[in-house]
């Protein structure tokens, strides 16, 4: 026959540095090359089955679908084949050429940040490199295949790993993708049969093909979530957990279910051990996989489950599926959303028992991922109670660093207390030494202290819990209970003058001025009107670039502080110094509420006042 042609390619530059990371400085462990292909030949295989179920026409279609794995002690091979979907030309240019899965472009981007400070081993730790793992053993790989499609090539793909690769035409080729590794010299190991099939019980048992290992079975295939959970040790979990989320953590939650009505369903969940968002590796993808008897229908269904809990990894099996049901259509059935509303319920209703049985556990879990239950929060009304139910967070009543739930403020509360009150702001701290705080500490009543920066937008998305009205504690209209309060409080008749006089000197600047009750040790407050953003809410508003009026604050004095006080002899006798006094008191309270908006000109005003007290 006539030669064919062998393109060479060169590898894209991220490609070239991930060879160089994987190559030189990565796994002292490079045992797991084996796990990472044969993880890839599973895909693959799983991939086939859904379009033989899919497609009328596939090629080899009825090839078993199986992983053969051969090692050659005499040529120092090692080879790993599948019949699974198997790879076209443009597919092995796009998949073995670039770098295009978000996995490994993460990991690339972590180990950016980190470079420098020599912590590469835990950053590598929570990868996998994929494909170019295989580089950690070889010196050059072949990797021989034909795709499901009867129209695409045999062909070949060849690559030392260094700059480029080889694609060529070959004359035969079985559906799949067949890699052989040429081992280096000192990775002869792996062409030693005892030493791989050591590696494949260690990380390979869950898969749910045939792994033969030059013609022997390996592994046995389990399908964990369809046992009952006394059969099932932690042990095992684990080992599936990092399994089915290419995992290298250990989980934090596993929960593991079987339901017959209103749907049959086995479901085996886990709650990562870390949450990757939280490295800013950008949004995870859904990461639970569906089956319908031990078949997979789709390894990333987009509607399984909210998107909010798109942290969890497992598996959801329900016999109730029609098993040639197709991703596209798959989504949006009743089924479907049924699975989701039932799952969602029982996971929260999981939460829920850990958060009580296992408090520390829990908090970890919250620390971590409490984000997305807020998400939840604001998207999904229809498991806002539950959701809430789980969120935590620090108020008057807890020690600092402790953290508590609505439901316990509820219980706390006095039995007429109709409304939850709440503050959010960027630190206790901050919170504690504003003025919103003192009236509701002088009568004893409980404020939720919110500090993260979209604590405000969830609340905003929660009116209530069990019927409470979630109420800022910061708002001009809330009506507190009468209190006998020390010290002596200036004449009706004077406060009348001094709020009439401030009003007009401070015009536009504010909405009214008005004498309160709130306050106790502060000399003033500013209040925002009912409807206004706050200010975690109006920063969060700019820093999405949009447009924010700052809110005309309603000013209550305190008609028993000293400032106050002297404020209204003193306007008697200095018009021009009381001014300054009054429109710095107002930036005071503006500043303490997070509404300050030039504090040029407040400085400058300071600067004049100390310049007449220090006369
Ligand atoms: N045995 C195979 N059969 C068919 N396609 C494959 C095979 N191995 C790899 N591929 C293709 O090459 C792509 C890149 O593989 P690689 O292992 O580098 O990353 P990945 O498996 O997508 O992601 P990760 O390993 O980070 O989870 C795969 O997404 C897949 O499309």
């Amino acid at each position: 026959m006539a030669t064919k042609e062998v393109q060479q390619h060169g590898f894209q530059a991220e490609v070239k540095q991930l060879l160089d990371i994987v190559i030189h400085s990565l796994y002292t462990d490079s045992e797991i090359f084996v796990r990472e292909l044969v993880s890839n030949a599973s895909d693959a295989l799983e991939k086939a089955r859904l379009k033989q179920l899919t497609e009328n026409d596939v090629y080899q279609g009825d090839a078993e679908l199986k992983i053969c794995i051969t090692t050659d002690e005499e040529n120092n091979t090692l080879t790993i084949q599948d019949f699974g979907i198997g790879m076209n030309r443009d597919e092995l240019t796009e998949n073995l050429g670039t770098i295009a899965h978000s996995g490994t472009k993460a990991f690339l981007e972590q180990l950016k940040e980190k470079n420098g400070d020599g912590g590469n081993a835990d950053v590598i730790g929570q990868f996998g490199v994929g494909f170019y793992s295989a580089f950690m053993a070889a010196d050059e790989v072949e990797v021989s295949t034909h795709s499901w499609d009867p129209a695409a090539e045999n062909l070949k793909w060849t690559s030392d790993g260094s700059t480029g690769y080889s694609i060529e035409e070959i004359d035969e080729q079985a559906r799949g993708c067949k890699m052989v590794m040429k081992l280096k010299e000192d990775k002869a190991e792996f062409s030693k049969a005892d030493r791989v099939k050591e590696i494949l019980e260690k990380y390979s048992n869950f898969v749910t093909f045939p792994i033969e290992l030059n013609g022997e079975r390996v592994n046995k295939v389990e399908a964990l979530w369809l046992k009952s959970k006394s059969e099932v040790t932690t042990e095992q979990y684990t080992e599936f957990y990092k399994f089915v989320a290419h995992a290298y953590d250990e989980p934090k939650f596993t929960m593991h279910f079987s339901a017959d009505a209103p749907l049959a369903i086995n479901a085996l969940l886990f709650v990562p051990g870390e949450n990757q968002e939280q490295f800013g590796m950008g949004q995870m993808e859904a990461g639970v996989s569906l089956y319908c008897r031990k078949v997979l229908i789709d390894a990333k269904p987009q509607k399984l489950l909210p998107e909010w809990l798109r942290f969890l990894r497992g598996v959801i099996d329900s016999a109730d599926l029609p098993l040639n049901i197709s991703r596209e259509t798959m989504q949006d059935t009743a089924l479907i959303q049924k699975l989701n509303k039932l799952i969602t319920k029982r996971f929260l209703k999981f939460l829920a028992t850990q958060a009580k049985n296992e408090p520390e556990a829990y908090m970890d879990f919250y620390t971590k991922f409490g984000r997305f239950l807020k998400e939840g929060i604001a998207t999904s009304f229809e498991h806002q109670e539950q959701l809430a139910g789980l969120i935590r967070f620090e108020s008057t009543s807890t020690e600092a660093g402790t953290q508590t739930g609505f439901a316990e403020y509820i219980e706390r509360a006095a039995d007429d207390q109709e409304v939850i009150y709440f503050l959010t702001g960027a630190s206790r701290d901050i919170l504690s030494k504003g003025p919103y705080l003192e009236a509701f500490k002088a009568r004893g009543i409980e404020v939720a202290l919110f500090t993260d920066q979209v604590d405000q937008y969830v609340l905003d998305s929660m009116p209530e819990f069990k019927g409470k009205k979630l109420v800022p504690a910061d708002r001009a209209d809330i009506e507190l209970d009468d209190l006998e309060a020390e010290g002596e409080a200036l004449d009706a008749s004077s406060l009348a003058a001094l709020t009439g006089w401030m009003q007009d000197t401070l015009g536009e600047r504010v909405e009214k001025v008005e004498a309160g009750k709130r306050l106790v040790d502060s000399p003033i407050a500013a209040l925002a009107p009912k409807e206004a953003p706050n200010a975690q809410m109006m920063a969060m508003m700019k820093a999405m670039g949009q447009e924010v009026p700052t809110p005309k604050v309603t000013l209550e004095i305190n008609p028993r502080s000293e400032v106050i006080k002297n404020l209204s002899s003193l306007q008697q006798k200095d018009n021009e110094l009381a001014t300054l006094v009054a429109q710095q008191l107002t930036d005071n309270a503006l500043l303490a509420a997070g509404l300050l908006e030039n504090p040029q000109e407040m400085v400058s005003r300071m600067n004049d006042l100390l310049a007449r007290v220090a006369k």
